[in-house]
């Protein structure tokens, strides 16, 4: 094995991890009221071995791949989430664990936890964890459920949880708390924490409740009230960038794939079959390229990402014709966010947003299978033809989470504790190159994930369909 010296290369130095600090705006007299040694010392199911607790110098490194090929050496992306953009400076992320010290007393602790936005498999895990964790790890006997998203705060009671309540949550599909979209408010949101005396708000959120979510935290430290909140990013759509993904974004795929395997066979079984399917993807289409590239049975994968078009030269009629000709059949998989340029629509309809603000789309699917129809009867008026649509739409998210997303929402769950257990607030937890890690919320509520084109993994679907690259000559 050959080693290679690292003489003539230098490791670029690490941005020290900056993470908001209960510390930032209370003051030390205050402080020192909550200040205590960690109960999981004398919690007897862990007896900390040395090494246990995770030291505030302990980071991980956002891009984990070196160049050392030179002594000015730099660091580049390693994950699908990461920036593309380099740097000389590598940035890390405080490394998630239980600290040695704690800034809340178990006795005072109130927690509320709240989910908003669109459901994703795991969510009930997630919450069952939290309550789970507080009550075993940290010996915490007030937490509370806030029902139906944001407007909960300031117009439901809270829910009281316990181990008991929430001990089969994780086999259950969306969240037992209920979630909504809109009705963000935010100064009934901080007086109803604050007239709760909520002292620590656990948020499983998705992009729209992450923005906000910040303004939430930047109301709390304005009024500095002693309160610690965190979020556990919670996307179908694998839309939030630096960490590696969300938790149910796997557990979608393979539901995803099981629409995909359906529309195969119906393909197949017909003359001049083509099987259609559209997957959950606002923006991104991280769940159409993941089932496109696990299923191998897909000919074409259409994304938000890429701008397509339908006909003539390197369009999708051409090359569906050609596919048919060559396998008497075709699946195309398509993102809901995908070419929505294309479908005529009304001004109303162009104007319509849902009530979080997000667009609401045309249904891509029904657009795409009419013009296909549209087109063959006009190109090939005598000869057979069906498409078979398929929207699993819900049925992809609204389920429990697999195994192992399930073993990702504990992780998680007990990573934000141990965080706002150690005074931590404004940070969202996460797997960022596998380690879980804190980050300051402020940096994820601007990363977006989307599919790189330049990547390694989009490449690879070109490869396994030969589909067009949609570039006009
Ligand atoms: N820019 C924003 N500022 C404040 N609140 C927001 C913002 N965007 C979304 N929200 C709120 O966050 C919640 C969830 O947002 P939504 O986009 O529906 O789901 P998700 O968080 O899953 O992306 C809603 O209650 C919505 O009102
Ligand atoms: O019908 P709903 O509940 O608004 O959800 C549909 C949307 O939810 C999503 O799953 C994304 O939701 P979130 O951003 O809330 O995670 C999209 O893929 C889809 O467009
Ligand atoms: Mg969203």
């Amino acid at each position: 094995m050959m080693m290679m010296s690292s003489k003539n290369s230098t490791i670029p130095p690490v941005t020290v991890p900056i993470l908001p600090h209960l510390t930032d705006y209370i003051p030390s007299p205050d402080l020192k009221t909550h200040m205590t040694i960690n109960p999981l010392e004398s919690n007897p199911l862990y007896h900390p071995p040395q090494g246990f607790y995770i030291s505030h110098h302990e980071a991980i490194l956002r891009r984990i791949i070196l160049d050392l090929s030179s002594s000015s050496s730099s660091s580049s992306s390693s994950s699908s989430s990461s920036s593309s953009s380099s740097s000389s400076s590598s940035e890390a992320f405080l490394r998630a664990g239980p600290r040695k010290q704690v800034f809340f007393d178990r006795d005072t602790v109130r927690a509320a936890i709240v989910t908003c936005g669109g459901l994703c498999p795991g969510m009930n895990t997630v919450i069952r964890e939290l309550v789970v964790g507080l009550w075993d790890l940290y010996g915490v006997r007030s937490i509370h459920g806030i029902p139906a998203g944001y407007r909960g705060f300031y117009s439901r009671d809270p829910i009281p949880l316990t181990p008991k309540l929430v001990h089969n949550w994780h086999k259950k599909g969306g969240t037992v708390l209920e979630t909504s979209r809109g009705g963000f408010h935010l100064t009934k949101i901080v007086d109803a924490i604050q007239s709760h005396g909520f002292n620590q708000v656990y948020i499983i959120w998705g992009d729209g409740t992450m923005r906000g979510a910040l303004k939430i935290f930047e109301e709390i430290c304005r009024r500095r009230l002693y309160i610690g909140l965190t979020g556990i990013p919670k996307t179908v759509d694998n839309d939030i960038g630096i960490i590696d993904r969300s938790f149910g974004f796997q557990t979608a795929v393979e539901k995803a794939q099981e629409a995909i395997n359906a529309a195969h066979v119906e393909a197949e079984s017909a003359v001049n079959g083509v099987g259609l399917v559209k997957l959950m993807g606002r923006s991104t289409g991280h769940i159409a390229l993941h089932a496109t590239l696990s299923s191998r049975d897909v000919d074409c994968c259409l994304i938000p990402e890429i701008e397509f078009y339908l006909q003539g030269k390197g369009g999708l009629f051409e090359f569906l014709e050609k596919r048919l000709k060559e396998n008497g059949h075709a699946v195309l998989v398509v993102a809901e966010g995908a070419g929505q340029d294309m479908i005529p629509r009304t001004d109303a309809q162009k104007q319509e947003r849902d009530e979080s603000g997000n667009p609401v789309f045309l249904d891509v699917g029904s657009w795409l299978k009419s013009e296909l129809k549209n087109w063959w009867s006009r190109e090939h008026p005598d000869e057979l033809f069906t498409v078979k649509y398929i929207d699993p739409t819900y049925m992809i998210r609204a389920v429990p989470a697999n195994a192992t997303d399930n073993l990702y929402c504990t992780l998680v769950a007990h990573s934000a504790i141990h965080g706002v257990m150690a005074g931590h607030t404004g940070f969202v937890s996460g797997p960022v190159n596998g380690n879980y890690a804190y980050i300051p919320l402020e940096q994820v509520a601007v990363a977006k994930n989307e599919v790189k084109l330049k990547d390694h993994k989009w490449a690879w679907v070109r490869s396994v369909t030969n589909q067009p690259d949609f570039v006009r000559d």
